[in-house]
């Protein structure tokens, strides 16, 4: 379930006469998402995603957000951009909470993507990051490698009790981590989470790219990792496709050449990005009670993401 916020028709209909967005005609919670209230709405202009952000996404970073998504579809990238109200707002308060009125994107998101729709989705991330190239706010990454050490010591020994021995093993892995990371990478702006389930298809062909809440600046190759790492396995992470993996990254550079420095970090980059979920899914897995409505990312699917990464990385990425 994603719908915290009710929204009722009486303020719906008030938020809209905001917009030359037509009349409310209806209105659907959307099921899919953990971490906004999302709408379907119809009106009699046309059809949007009416998106209310809840405690995950600060107010105070919407106007990053919505700066990228304007930067990216002024660009032709298939975005979803917030809609305009006649004086120009993007952002607004609807029930409390901050809220956008977000233009709808067709397509649907893949569970099992194909080598055709992996390369696609590597060439639209590609695309993505040199539209960016001129993209200048910026935004650190709350989830980034300096916050792994605080994120390990905020879950502590509770980790033991997702697996015996996690917190060694974590602790092992994030100082290895840490000790090879490499800070002389460009910054840039990044997705940081293009799971399958961000990335709208029609057939073989990428029609949106969303959720853009944790976009921010940090390396491009660690958004590549981010994404490999998502696609290339199956939901437990014991089993790597390389038909995937290699289509992803075929797709990337088919856009756009990763320069090499950036290409020689990729091994030590999907390392920290499978712990960056691993800790993350960690802390929501010791603090979502069983039967909560929302359901809990297994943490250990990225243990074993890290542990392939480790032992194949460097043959991976070469
Ligand atoms: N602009 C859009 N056009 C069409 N559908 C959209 C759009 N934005 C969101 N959706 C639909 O709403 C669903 C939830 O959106 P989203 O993934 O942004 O939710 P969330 O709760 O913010 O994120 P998370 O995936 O992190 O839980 C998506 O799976 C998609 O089906
Ligand atoms: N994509 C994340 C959750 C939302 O950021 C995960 O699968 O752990």
């Amino acid at each position: 379930m994603a719908v915290y916020t009710q929204v009722s028709a009486e303020a719906l209909s008030d938020f809209l006469a905001k917009f030359d967005a037509g009349a409310l005609v209806s209105a659907k919670g959307i099921a899919e998402g953990v971490e906004n209230s999302n709408y379907l709405v119809d009106t009699t202009g046309g059809r949007f995603i009416l998106t209310l952000y809840e405690k995950r996404v600060a107010a105070d970073d919407l106007p990053y957000f919505m700066a990228l998504l304007d930067h990216l579809a002024a660009k032709g990238l298939p975005v979803p951009p917030a809609i305009k109200d006649r004086a120009g707002h993007e952002i607004h308060e609807l029930e409390g909470r901050p809220a956008c009125l977000i233009k709808f994107l067709p397509g649907v998101s893949v569970t099992t993507p194909t080598p055709a729709q992996a390369r696609a989705a590597g060439e639209a991330l590609s695309q993505m990051h040199w539209a960016l190239e001129d993209f200048l706010l910026d935004r650190p990454n709350s989830m980034g490698v300096d916050t792994w050490q605080a994120q390990l010591d905020r879950c502590g020994r509770d980790l033991d009790t997702i697996a015996p021995g996690l917190f060694d093993r974590v602790s092992r892995a994030l100082e290895r981590i840490i000790a090879q990371w490499p800070r002389h990478l460009p910054p840039s702006a990044i997705h940081a989470d293009l799971f399958p389930d961000n990335v709208l298809m029609l057939g073989d062909e990428v029609t949106g790219l969303i959720d853009f809440y944790f976009a921010c600046t940090d390396v491009r190759a660690f958004d590549l990792a981010v994404t490999h790492g998502a696609w290339a396995f199956d939901a437990s992470g014991h089993h790597y496709d390389a038909a995937i993996g290699n289509a992803l990254l075929q797709g990337y550079q088919r856009a756009n050449v990763l320069p090499s420095d950036e290409r020689a970090a990729l091994p030590i980059l999907a390392e920290g990005a499978a712990l960056r979920f691993l800790l993350s899914r960690a802390w929501d897995w010791l603090n979502t009670p069983a039967n909560a409505m929302v359901t809990r990312k297994d943490p250990l699917a990225y243990l074993r993401r890290l542990d392939f990464y480790a032992a194949n990385g460097d043959a991976l990425f070469a």
